[in-house]
């Protein structure tokens, strides 16, 4: 399977990067320090600046028959102009989120050698620990990550779940699930936005690949010389974004410039992929987004990515009109969704369209 093997690049972390990443005041390495890059955009904020809440989307306004059309279209504007929103009344089980959050933050915690005992092997396979991907300039992102796949079940490699904490298995597992019926969930309404059936959306990421991040961002004091991600936008169908605590740091592109998240307590932030914007034919955008780091807080995040395509390839529905992107077979465009992370440059959709 050689030739069909995604060329991404995950680098291991070392002793040297765990040190300076626990000692905020040490010099930035090198290979970290993006002063050039970090600048890029002007940010929206401070000041008299309030413009820019992302939208709140209520899931108990969406299954309360009262209100459910006027929120369907809310969401449905979300994710026309922003392709992010955030999720409040979630209805996900409570227990599963903290045990989730805790477990997350254990693991990061723990010495390095332990988190290594599931690092990402040198064959350029995407999951396990380590750093995110590395871009053509060699540079990498001030964070470390755990990237597994969790559905389909037969593609799980346990070998990259850590057994340290003990329960991190189970709760991956009891959070994936729970995150596959959100995912759903939302699907269903977006499809009741975009006037298509429900079953024609959802049919697309049914049996398709779920894979999950977590991401550990430590603090920096010079955060203008650094990135925690650098901008892109994701390669798949839907994200559904946990905040473990309350640092800042996201940004979203939006008219030209960077607008943060403030986090809402207990919202997920959900976010449209580019196979997503082009099932929905455009009607829905993926959008770049990136994070900051900041000065004096870590910050913790949990990433539930949900592949989807038809017949294996991604296009419009066919329902919406006639296509405005080209059709491409599922594995090139994940080759050239990987070009667009290492090149960190245009959208990879913008090549598919018409
Ligand atoms: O951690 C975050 O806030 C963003 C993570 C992200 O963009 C990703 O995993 O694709
Ligand atoms: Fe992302």
């Amino acid at each position: 399977m050689e030739g069909s093997k995604l060329i991404i690049n995950r680098d291991i972390i070392t002793e040297a990067a765990a040190m300076a990443f626990a000692d905020p005041n040490l010099q930035i390495p090198d290979r970290y320090d993006r002063s050039g890059e970090v600048p890029a955009g002007a940010v929206v904020g401070g000041g008299d600046d309030e413009s820019y809440e992302l939208p709140v989307v209520d899931m108990a306004r969406l299954l309360d028959p009262e209100h459910r059309e006027a929120e369907v279209a809310w969401l449905g504007s979300a994710c026309q102009s922003w392709g992010f929103f955030q999720l409040i009344n979630h209805g996900v089980d409570e227990a599963v989120i903290q045990k989730m959050k805790d477990n997350t933050v254990h693991f990061f915690e723990l010495p390095l050698e332990d988190k290594n005992a599931v690092a990402v092997c040198p064959d350029g396979g995407i999951e396990g620990f380590g750093h995110h991907f590395r871009t053509s300039a060699d540079k990498l992102d001030w964070a470390e990550n755990l990237i597994v796949q969790t559905q389909p079940i037969e593609g799980r490699k346990l070998e990259f779940w850590p057994s340290n904490p003990p329960t991190f298995r189970d709760s991956i597992d009891k959070y994936a699930m729970e995150m596959w019926n959100l995912a759903m969930q939302l699907l269903g309404f977006m499809a009741s936005d975009l006037g298509v059936e429900q079953e024609t959306l959802l049919a697309a990421f049914r049996g398709k690949r779920q894979s999950m991040t977590l991401h550990h961002y430590p603090p920096c004091h010079h955060p203008e010389k650094v990135i925690g991600i650098a901008p892109h936008s994701d390669g798949f169908g839907l994200t559904l974004l946990l905040q473990v605590n309350d640092t800042p740091g996201l940004q979203i592109s939006k008219d030209g410039r960077w607008h943060p998240v403030r986090p809402q307590t207990g919202a997920f932030v959900i976010n449209v992929g580019e196979i997503l914007e082009v099932l929905t034919n455009g009607h829905y955008k993926s959008v770049f987004h990136r994070v900051v780091v900041d000065t004096e807080r870590g910050r913790d995040t949990i990433v539930v990515f949900h592949d989807a395509c038809i017949d294996g390839v991604v296009k419009p529905l066919l329902e919406l009109g006639e296509a405005r992107y080209h059709a491409i077979d599922r594995l090139e465009y994940s080759k050239g969704h990987a070009t667009e992370i290492f090149s960190r440059g245009e959208r990879f959709v913008d090549t598919l369209k018409k």
